[in-house]
C-alpha cells in the first residue's frame, strides 16, 4: 500500500488553487500507472472485469468507499467496464484528496 492509501480524505471547503505542474506530476507517480491525468483536471482509470455483476460489484465497493471518505468520483459503468474519472468539485480540479481515493482504490 502506498503512503497515500493510508490518508483520510480531509474536508476540503473549497477555498485554495487546484494541484497543476509539478507538484501534479508528483503525485501522479504514487498512484496506480493505469491513471491518467485528464488536463490538469481530473483523474481517470478504467478497469475491466469479466462481466457486468463483476462489474457492479466493483462499483458498490468504490461507493462505500467514497462514503467513508466523504469524497465521490463520477462512475460509469458498462458491461464488463467501469471508468472512474475523479475531481474535486469544490476547487474545479485535483487535490490530494483525488489521489488519496485513486489510491484507495489501487488497493481495492
Ligand atoms: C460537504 C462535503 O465535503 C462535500 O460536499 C464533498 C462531497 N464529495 C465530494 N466529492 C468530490 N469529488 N468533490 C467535492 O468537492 C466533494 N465535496
Amino acid at each position: 500500500m502506498t503512503t497515500l492509501a493510508k490518508k483520510k480524505c480531509r474536508p476540503c471547503r473549497g477555498g485554495g488553487e487546484p494541484l497543476k505542474g509539478e507538484t501534479l506530476v508528483r503525485y501522479s507517480g504514487q498512484v496506480d500507472r493505469a491513471w491518467t491525468v485528464v488536463d490538469e483536471h481530473h483523474l481517470t482509470r478504467e478497469f475491466t472485469f469479466d462481466g457486468f455483476r463483476q462489474a457492479l460489484a466493483f462499483v458498490n465497493k468504490v461507493g462505500e468507499l467514497a462514503e467513508t471518505e466523504n469524497h465521490h468520483p463520477d462512475i460509469h459503468l458498462s458491461y464488463g467496464k467501469v471508468r472512474i474519472d475523479l475531481w474535486t468539485h469544490k476547487i474545479g480540479g485535483l487535490h490530494e484528496n483525488d489521489f488519496v481515493l485513486a489510491a484507495k482504490i489501487d488497493a481495492l
